[in-house]
């Protein structure tokens, strides 16, 4: 069964097209990565599967679970609630404070429930934002590069974060990511976009946890990169 079925789907802005007919399947509970070139149309694809392309012209068919969550690169949070409120936000019914609280827990953020956003770190903020996705259990998490902004060290404690809760809730994952090693690290699938088209359908048959120093894991950075148009050898 897809969660994700997509055909032959058309996005541009005015006279650019900036999806150029994708059509594509991706069974439920899979983590598939986004990787392409600046401008390929990722956040365009990944803005469309989210409902969230309101005034952009286009044509074809897609059916996504309606229970889906997003998350971007800034954690979106508002400023005036705490965090607690932050995660429940629009949860109702006796549990949503419990539920609220295990999500928090689950980040590593069960002592910070009553503090306000501006008092938490970025990587913090992220692990929030990654809460209040997850405690409303989507059948479809969309990310849009969620760990752009983090430095080196908290992305890699967040790719770490974010694979044990996926391995927990079993969403369909669609990841959008410039970080070959992060597609690499996370995903059962990556996908190349290039000018609004799938360049590269690559699937990641490598069992966790997964070492960069693997020699497949190595063919398939290479094959990645070579799909992205980056020269390896300099
Ligand atoms: N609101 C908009 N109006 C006009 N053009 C847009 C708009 N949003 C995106 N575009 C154009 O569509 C193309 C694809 O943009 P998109 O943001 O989907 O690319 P991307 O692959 O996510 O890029 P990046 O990696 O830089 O975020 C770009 O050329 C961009 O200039």
């Amino acid at each position: 069964m897809s969660a994700l079925r997509l055909r032959d789907l058309r996005r541009s802005f005015g006279q650019r097209e900036v999806l150029g007919g994708i059509t594509l399947d991706i069974p439920a509970g899979q983590f598939v990565a986004l990787i392409g070139r600046s401008g390929s149309g990722k956040s365009t694809l990944l803005r469309a599967i989210a409902g969230l392309d309101d005034g952009v012209a286009g044509s074809g068919r897609l059916e996504a679970p309606a229970r889906r969550s997003v998350l971007f690169q800034d954690s979106r949070l508002l400023p005036w609630e705490t965090v607690l409120g932050n995660v429940t936000l629009g949860l109702s019914g006796p549990g949503a404070r419990q539920r609220g609280l295990a999500a928090l827990a689950d980040v590593g953020l069960e002592g910070r429930a009553g503090a306000w956003p501006g008092a938490l770190s970025g990587g913090e903020q992220q692990r929030v934002a990654l809460a209040r996705s997850l405690v409303r259990q989507p059948a479809l998490l969309l990310a849009d590069e969620p760990f752009g902004a983090l430095d080196a060290l908290t992305r890699l404690r967040m790719h770490a974060l974010l694979f044990r809760l996926v391995e927990r809730h079993r969403p369909t994952v669609l990841l959008v990511t410039h970080d070959v090693e992060e597609a690499l690290v996370l995903a059962q699938r990556v996908l190349v976009l290039d000018a609004g088209e799938v360049a590269l359908d690559l699937p990641v048959p490598l069992s966790h946890p997964r070492r960069r120093s693997d020699p497949r894991f190595e063919d398939l950075r290479h094959a990645l990169l070579g799909a992205l148009g980056v020269a390896i050898e300099i």
